[in-house]
């Protein structure tokens, strides 16, 4: 049986704060790194060992990634950072309250912002100070790569040839791969790797902090995927991301 164990980051300061994160590179919150370790004791309590990781180059995952390390005693592993597992950029609705946001333009019109496959949410401006090809940190990715905004779709379409030439070829070899990432590029993963469609991915919530395992056959063909939490924690995690985009 092949493995690939993929996390989200533990609640960030902007989830807490419940606003438009993308690829805005803010840390955990004091509950997020206390998620962050459990996933590691989680792991840990059920036999996982891991032999190479990888996560996006946001510190909400990096840190993420550091707790559930350590909880392993995986300390010295192999980890691999990539912009291609950022968070979905939010475009200009970064910054912004989920339920302000909702108050202004109705639910249903931040639903489809959050959670439809193909509606990009308006683009930030090339000459925003905080567009990624004006960042430091991305200094070395040319700009036409980088974007401004981006839908589920646009989204997948960076995080699948990252999964599939980058990643994948370590499952297929036999190896145990880790990958924190954020509830938008997972969702891509997972929609890809278990071929949910466009319609039935708008329900799809990933929650913060819980280990998602993929289990695939030799021929790398998914056999099953399932969290390591009860129904319960799961039900109410995953209601809390939905809700997040509801007027308050
Ligand atoms: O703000 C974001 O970047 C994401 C994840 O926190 O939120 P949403 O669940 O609204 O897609």
């Amino acid at each position: 049986m092949k493995r690939l164990v993929c996390v989200r980051h533990g609640e960030s300061e902007w989830n807490k704060e419940n606003r438009f994160t993308g690829w805005s590179d803010v840390d955990l919150s004091a509950k997020g790194h206390e998620e962050a370790k459990q996933a590691g004791r989680t792991l840990k309590s059920q036999g996982y060992t891991f032999d190479i990781a990888y996560t996006s180059v946001l510190k909400r995952a990096i840190h993420t990634l550091d707790h559930v390390l350590d909880g392993l005693n995986q300390v010295y592993l192999p980890v691999v950072k990539s912009w291609k597992l950022n968070e979905r950029h939010y475009g200009a609705l970064q910054g912004l309250n989920k339920a302000d946001t909702a108050a202004k333009y109705g639910e249903k019109q931040v639903l489809i912002w959050r959670r439809s496959f193909d509606v990009l949410p308006p683009l930030m401006k090339e000459d925003d100070p905080h567009a990624p090809r004006n960042e430091a940190m991305y200094k070395t990715v040319p700009a036409d790569e980088l974007p401004l905004g981006e839908s589920l779709k646009t989204t997948i379409e960076r995080v699948v040839p990252f999964y599939e030439q980058t990643i994948k070829p370590h499952i297929e070899g036999g190896e145990n791969v880790l990958v924190v990432a954020h509830g938008n590029s997972l969702r891509a993963l997972l929609k890809f790797l278990a071929h949910i469609d466009d319609d039935a991915i708008m329900g799809v919530n990933i929650p913060t902090g819980i280990p998602l395992v993929f289990e695939f056959d030799d021929d790398m063909r998914l056999v099953r995927y399932f969290y390591l939490a009860s129904q319960e924690e799961l039900n109410e995690k995953m209601a809390a991301v939905a809700n997040q985009g509801k007027v308050k």
